[in-house]
């Protein structure tokens, strides 16, 4: 890009990322700037400004193509100007962005406006969740095939609400007449409350932050009428069970069973600051949320997705019995290295938990405070000392894991993998919607070259030889160690490009994803790719008359905090959109009607205009 007197450009900034300036002088390889609003010229290397758009159209666009300048600071610059006056969708294309508005914004959400977009091409309306959910309800209706919607974004970027929103559309153009009975487009709606209360918690980010991925499912007969639903669950936080910091909270149903007044007393429940598992964070309530009012919210949604009053009942009961799990304590016992239960408190404790586990007291000691090891001589039973009974506890809490210092890596690779999935699908699907628009418009073009991550998904997931591969095959011999695993690792991909030994560690690796380097600690991934669960834990738990317990545990499995986080750092936060940003750019990003093409160049070629 060349710069001229007088261009107007970004300059890149450490603290507000960019800011307006404009070229007061060009020099061979740097440019000297003013910031007209810091009032001082400075003299920049080129490639630290971008070309800033001068049609100062004080709304901003509500299509990022319409923008002169694609680049990072036009898109941010754009959204903020939109944001400010609380137009919070904004287009890619066909993507849609929505910056979190924090505040009820009750005039965009109702019937009225769902009437508004029934039926209305894409981009003919204000940019709108519903005219998403809509172009892809009229997508399924026409090519008579199956449509996603892909909503993503990093911690509290509003996610669930835009999910609910979605939801709402749909069952609003797909739903039945009223009829007596439930309807499905009401047991979907009203699931959400349920899978809140046990997959939900606050964190530092969010009050009410889903611990969990999602997968809905809205499936619809042939008229365009919602048939059924189904909702899948997967990666569940696991740690947050057992380990809470302040100011997060433990997942919300916790604290409304132990609001639940009669329940509570059933299950022996006082307040959560009585709980080893709660008052580790000492923050028992939410702004504007009253726990008792929400445990009745749970227990109608589950009459309502159909949960039996037997099957709701074993559900509370196994979430009282890890509350009084986690306050059982120990104390070393006769032999050297062994222990017990602590005192009478921890003997009650015990006692409630096994009887709500409804399972026999002494296993459940014995399943805490001992360990079978197997030799050649056959199974041998050891003693555990104190601090090893309580990691025993937490994880008969969570239901596998013994320890959590490194556990998070293998989630970790495991989520890294799926978005780097998701990104080539996302290339692919923008790229593929580009190439169709220029066919339609007759428009000549060459092939465009966008970021290929093929070669990191070939890394992960190519066969024979790539990291799952490889991990599987080692996983197959009895022997295999992180640290044989690792070496072998190296030994067939340590020339990948992608792939780079940790410099201070033998076994960790670090893989450059399209968002940025990753390190990952191998520790546990021999166990975990085996889906590791402590026998002995298997055997209380099948031991359970509770025939929920073994299916709840189940489900569940860990997700990684830390790399929640890892992809979101500010830099990174707009990858998947300037990525998209990127794939217009290579193409022809600037889009106007042809009459306003018209209007504004056609004083270039009046002959042409008036031959017309
Ligand atoms: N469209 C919206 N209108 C008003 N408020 C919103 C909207 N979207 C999100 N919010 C607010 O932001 C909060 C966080 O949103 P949400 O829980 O949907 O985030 P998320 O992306 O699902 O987060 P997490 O990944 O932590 O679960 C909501 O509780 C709500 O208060």
């Amino acid at each position: 890009m060349s710069y001229r007197k007088g261009s107007k450009v970004w300059l890149e900034d450490k603290d507000s990322a960019w800011v307006e300036a404009e070229v007061i002088d060009v020099k061979d390889k740097s440019v000297v700037v003013l910031l007209p609003l810091q009032r001082k010229k400075i003299t920049v290397a080129a490639d630290k400004i971008l070309p800033r758009d001068t049609d100062d159209d004080l709304g901003g666009v509500d299509d990022m193509t319409k923008l002169a300048y694609l680049n990072e600071p036009g898109v941010l610059y754009n959204l903020s100007r939109r944001y400010a006056l609380n137009e919070i969708y904004t287009y890619t294309g066909s993507i849609l962005i929505a910056v979190n508005p924090f505040t009820k914004l009750s005039h965009l959400y109702n019937g009225h406006m769902m009437e508004q977009y029934k039926g209305a091409r894409l981009g003919e309306l204000s940019p709108h969740v519903y005219a998403v959910a809509d172009a892809s309800y009229r997508a399924m209706m026409r090519e008579k095939c199956s449509q996603s919607i892909l909503v993503s974004g990093e911690s509290g970027a509003g996610k669930t609400e835009t999910t609910k929103l979605i939801m709402q559309y749909l069952t609003h153009v797909g739903g039945r007449a009223a009829m007596d009975d439930r309807t499905v487009e009401q047991q979907v709606l009203e699931s959400n409350p349920l899978l809140e209360a046990f997959g939900n918690a606050k964190t530092i980010r969010n009050d009410n932050s889903s611990r969990f991925g999602k997968f809905v499912e809205i499936q619809f007969d042939a008229s365009g009428r919602i048939s059924g639903a189904a909702v899948r669950t997967y990666l569940l936080e696991r740690s947050r069970v057992v380990k809470i910091t302040y100011p997060e909270r433990n997942y919300h149903c916790f604290y409304q069973l132990c609001a639940s007044g009669k329940d509570a007393e059933k299950y022996k429940l006082g307040h959560p600051s009585c709980f080893h598992y709660l008052n580790q964070s000492k923050l028992y309530e939410l702004e504007g949320v009253t726990n008792s009012e929400e445990y009745l919210k749970t227990r109608k949604a589950m009459d309502i997705v159909g949960i039996s009053l037997g099957c709701q009942e074993a559900i509370f009961r196994t979430l009282a019995a890890i509350l009084h799990l986690g306050n059982i304590e120990f104390s070393p016992g006769k032999e050297h290295d062994s222990s017990t239960y602590k005192d009478s408190k921890s003997y009650f404790h015990l006692q409630t938990a096994a009887d709500l586990f409804m399972c026999n007291p002494d296993l459940l000691l014995s399943t805490l405070c001992t360990r079978g090891i197997q030799t050649h001589e056959g199974n041998i039973v050891k003693a555990l000392d104190c601090a090893a009974a309580v990691a025993n506890r937490d994880a008969l809490a969570k239901a596998a894991q013994l320890m959590y210092l490194f556990l998070f890596s293998f989630e970790q690779f495991c989520i890294n993998f799926a978005n780097e999935k998701l990104q080539q699908h996302f290339n692919e699907h923008v790229f593929k919607m580009e190439q169709e628009e220029y066919r339609n418009e007759e428009i000549n073009w060459s092939y465009i070259e966008f970021i290929d991550n093929q070669d990191v998904l070939d890394l992960i997931e190519k066969k024979p030889i790539g990291i799952i591969s490889l991990l599987d095959e080692a996983c197959m011999f009895p022997k295999s160690t992180h640290q044989t695993f690792s070496a072998k690792l190296f030994q067939n991909l340590g020339s990948h490009s992608r792939l780079e030994k940790e410099k201070f560690s033998e076994t960790d690796f670090i893989i450059a994803h399209y968002a940025g380097k990753v390190t990952y600690r191998t520790d546990f991934f021999l166990e975990k790719n085996r889906d590791y669960i402590v026998v002995e834990h298997c055997n209380l738990l099948s031991s359970s008359r509770c025939s929920f317990v073994s299916g709840l545990f189940d489900s569940l499995s860990e997700e990684s905090s830390r790399s929640s986080y890892k992809f979101s750092s500010v830099a990174l936060r707009f990858k998947g959109v300037l990525e998209a940003v990127r794939i217009s750019l290579a193409g022809y990003p600037t889009r106007r009607f042809y009459s306003e093409f018209i209007d504004r160049f056609g004083i270039l070629a009046p002959e042409f205009l008036y031959g017309r």
